[in-house]
């Protein structure tokens, strides 16, 4: 996407030195744009358990390259296994973290150690091309969801989208997922408004949706966690479209916290629920999303202090709660299939079933 006209991704490696890699450091926004330089798979972690890095997809890539960036200094068995592992658990949920890890290990591990180095940059490479390719082509199918709706009202009438937490470029390599289809639409000349939750505790809503949709042009507003449903209920949310995080192959998502709260008012309000992955988001291995998917617990003090700019301008940490208070903060929720109205993939749309995932994808069931 791009930023003041000129294409950025959320990962690449620097053309000058050929091997260190670029993201934008997500913490720091949306009150500064920031490139970080990541020299090591230690650093690389680092950016992935505290989010500098986040977003089911950009993590797998990112990681993908801290592995490459591992394998420069030891390329030996034992440490491309070491490391591999390490990355792996960074963080619990999100399956694209591991997928990309295990896609790495089976590209690199018949080779000899003198060449991992470089075809693991290759490999890595390859998943950012493809998963800019996947959301691109998700875009373009949950686009055909958001032009139904606009022939169905007219073109004059708003079509009101909510979304949860940041699905957007800055979560993936490029285009997003759930906001994919709402940059496609904005930019074919439909009418889109989006209500971003906040998303507490993190406000990944508020902080990088928003600028995101900002950057980019598309009419939004920014919504506490809890009016969704009293928007709902007065008939001013046409669609939801989300992103996740894992589903399972009976079409269980998990997905940031307070995202099965929006499923079952969907619901009660007969508003369609639909969730965007690339099919790189689904774990073939686990049936029971609310049993099998672990589901990362963070630090409370994400819950008992929030980050923000002060009058000054100086960006501080707040805390909100009485000291001393307990906290839990548990990161991600499951929204059962049944609440799924469908997925939007890169092959196209389907319900959320092992019938409705093998009919897209039967070579991966
Ligand atoms: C395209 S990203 C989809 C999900 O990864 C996103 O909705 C989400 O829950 C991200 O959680 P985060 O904890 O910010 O990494």
């Amino acid at each position: 996407m791009k930023i003041n006209g000129t294409p950025y991704r959320s990962v690449w490696v620097d053309e000058n030195d050929g091997w260190s890699v670029h993201i934008f450091d997500q913490t720091r926004l949306p009150f500064a744009l920031e490139v970080m330089r990541l020299v090591s798979q230690d650093e690389v972690a680092h950016a992935i358990r505290t989010m500098q890095v986040r977003g089911a997809p950009l993590i797998g890539a990112v990681a993908a390259y801290g592995l490459a960036l591992a394998l420069r200094t030891d390329a030996q068995d034992a440490a491309l296994e070491d490391n591999a592992a390490m990355l792996a658990a960074t963080r619990p949920t999100a399956i694209n973290l591991r997928w990309a890890i295990e896609r790495m290990l089976t590209h690199l591990r018949p080779l000899p150690p003198a060449e991992r180095a470089q075809a693991a940059y290759a490999e890595a490479a390859r998943i950012c091309d493809e998963d800019a390719a996947q959301n691109e082509a998700i875009g373009r199918h949950g686009l055909e969801l958001l032009r139904a709706i606009a022939d169905r009202h007219g073109p004059d009438r708003t079509i009101n989208i909510l979304t949860h937490c940041n699905a957007g470029w800055i979560a993936t390599v490029d285009w997003g997922t759930a906001l994919a289809p709402i940059y496609m639409a904005h930019d074919a000349g439909l009418k889109v408004h989006v209500w971003v939750d906040e998303t507490r505790p993190r406000n990944q809503g508020a902080a990088l949706t928003a600028w995101e949709l900002g950057s980019h042009g598309v009419p939004h507003t920014v919504i506490a966690d809890n009016a969704g449903g009293h928007l709902m209920q007065h008939g001013q949310v046409d669609i939801v479209i989300v992103g996740t995080d894992r589903v399972t192959r009976s079409g269980d998502v998990a997905n940031k916290i307070g995202t099965y709260l929006k499923a079952l008012a969907a619901q009660d309000n007969a508003v369609p629920f639909w969730v965007a992955l690339p099919s790189t988001t689904i774990d073939w291995t686990v049936d029971d999303g609310i049993k099998e998917i672990p589901i990362e617990e963070r630090a409370a003090g994400e819950v008992t202090h929030v980050a923000g700019r002060d009058p000054q301008g100086k960006v501080t940490q707040v805390q909100i709660t009485p000291d001393g208070t307990n906290a839990a903060n548990p990161a991600f929720d499951v929204t059962p299939a049944r609440l799924v109205t469908g997925l939007i993939t890169e092959k196209g749309r389907c319900p959320a079933s092992q019938a409705g995932l093998l009919s897209l994808f039967p070579e991966l069931g």
